[in-house]
């Protein structure tokens, strides 16, 4: 497939993305496998999609001066112009005239003559003028939304909760592609076993700095695609939620109940954890995410995994005070995630987060009655929205005296976690550019 392509492949993905008829993540593999693209022009339509969203605000800045005389124009014309001004900006290895080039091809195949003019003019002024310097903006929060592509009002909020300095490194971090982390699944094989069966498979892989006895981080191949993943010798998932798989402390013999569960990443770590010995309840709301998690524990050859469609705010079919250790990965806004997911930041809302934080609420509150006395509640998202985090704990523990926060569960973490990590009387915080991971809440709560 020529490069040209590439681009209008990924025109199409960012139109669909831009109608919210698709979460950027989900599209691109699906994109990718029905694209048929080579290794670089899959590497390269990533790049330009995963970019061009991530960049959105910035680039947004950058084009509005070249178009303020200019009628209103249809949707897709003004994700094109991104696109360019992305490459533009951001990829120095292609030529300007390359993509100034390419962009007016593209626009002479979708639209009438007026418009591949005034995409040739536009990105041909910026390719003469520059761009607009951002130092321009006077006002704080808005600069630093426009310098790191984040909407205000998530600044905004970022700032009141974590001051600014904080709040710019987490969105820079956010701008920065994510390592591929897999974690080993111990019941099989150890890290450097695993390690050497990839590197006779062909691909560079090393040693997690952060969890070097469980974690490898691939460095370039696919390895989902090898036959160390399908005889199921590890599982894809960032080193920060592995940490909350090491704070449940899941052992021989145990009874799990994991309330939020698919697509099983913390489910088989738990699993895992206890040698396939005991068993993990593992529920999800939704009948074809369950499917997901049978399908990882059938490939990681785990048996002591039992899964099932449940509204976690429910929970008629079980005994209360009957587990060692009750997980609840709740569903969260992902703003921890936004390197994977760079849409969310656009997608999502303040709305969002009072919403999703009274669900939280149900199942905290519904869930911790199935802890046996001396037990092991972790409550966990992927955000970092205090109103789904710390706030949510602090009104748990009020309204639960039985239970407290289990500062001892620490020890289970990596040293460097123990010794760096964002600690409250809630709870545990990771922000993105701490260990290069996404960002993560947790909290141990030990039932009296
Ligand atoms: C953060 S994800 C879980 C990820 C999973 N623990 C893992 O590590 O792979 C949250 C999950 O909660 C599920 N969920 C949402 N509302 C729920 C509810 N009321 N009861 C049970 N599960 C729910 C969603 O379907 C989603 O799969």
């Amino acid at each position: 497939m020529e490069k040209a392509s590439v681009r209008e492949v990924a025109l199409d993905a960012l139109m669909k993305v831009e109608k919210n008829q698709a979460y950027s993540h989900l599209l691109l593999n699906t994109t990718l496998n029905k694209a048929g693209l080579d290794k670089r022009d899959s590497g390269l339509l990533t790049e330009l999609v995963y970019g061009t969203i991530a960049h959105r605000l910035t680039l947004d800045y950058y084009l509005e001066p070249f178009l303020k005389t200019s009628k209103k124009r249809e949707q897709w014309v003004d994700v094109l112009l991104r696109l360019s001004v992305y490459q533009m900006v951001y990829l120095d290895r292609i030529p300007d005239r390359a993509i100034v080039h390419e962009a007016v091809t593209i626009a002479k195949r979708r639209g009438h003559k007026g418009i591949s003019g005034l995409v040739n003019g536009v990105l041909r002024s910026i390719q003469r003028e520059g761009v607009p310097s951002i130092n321009a903006i006077k006002d704080h929060v808005k600069r630093i939304a426009v310098t790191t592509s984040h909407p205000e009002w998530l600044v905004e909020r970022w700032m009141k909760q974590y001051g600014e300095e904080t709040t710019i490194a987490m969105a820079q971090a956010n701008n920065e592609p994510p390592e591929v982390s897999i974690r080993v699944n111990r019941t099989k094989a150890n890290t450097e076993e695993v390690r050497q069966n990839l590197l006779l498979e062909g691909l560079e892989v090393e040693r997690s700095p952060l969890l070097p006895e469980l974690a490898l981080i691939v460095k370039k191949g696919n390895a989902f695609t090898t036959d160390a993943y399908k005889n199921g010798l590890f599982t894809a998932q960032d080193e920060a939620s592995m940490l909350v798989g090491l704070l449940v402390q899941a052992d021989y013999d145990m009874h799990v109940l994991d309330t939020c569960a698919a697509p099983g990443g913390k489910s088989t770590h738990v699993a895992e954890s206890m040698h396939n010995t005991g068993l993990v309840h593992s529920l999800d709301l939704h009948k074809h995410k369950v499917k997901l998690i049978d399908e990882q524990a059938n490939r990681l050859q785990l048996t002591n995994l039992e899964t099932r469609a449940e509204d976690a705010r429910k929970l008629e079919h079980l005994t209360e005070s009957s587990f060692e250790r009750v997980l609840i990965d709740a569903p969260c806004t992902g703003f921890g995630v936004i390197r994977r997911k760079p849409d969310i930041r656009w997608s999502k809302s303040k709305e969002d987060v009072a919403a999703i934080a009274k669900v939280q609420s149900a199942i905290l509150t519904n869930a911790s009655r199935f802890v046996k006395a001396g037990g092991l509640l972790v409550y966990s998202t992927c955000t970092i929205e205090a109103e789904e985090n710390e706030e949510q704990i602090a009104q748990f523990l009020t309204d639960n005296p039985q239970y407290e926060l289990d500062e001892n569960a620490y020890a289970a973490l990596p040293e460097q976690v123990q010794a760096k990590g964002r600690f409250s009387s809630f709870g545990l915080t990771i922000l993105p550019q701490d260990f290069q991971t996404d960002g993560f809440f947790m909290a141990p709560l030990r039932k009296k």
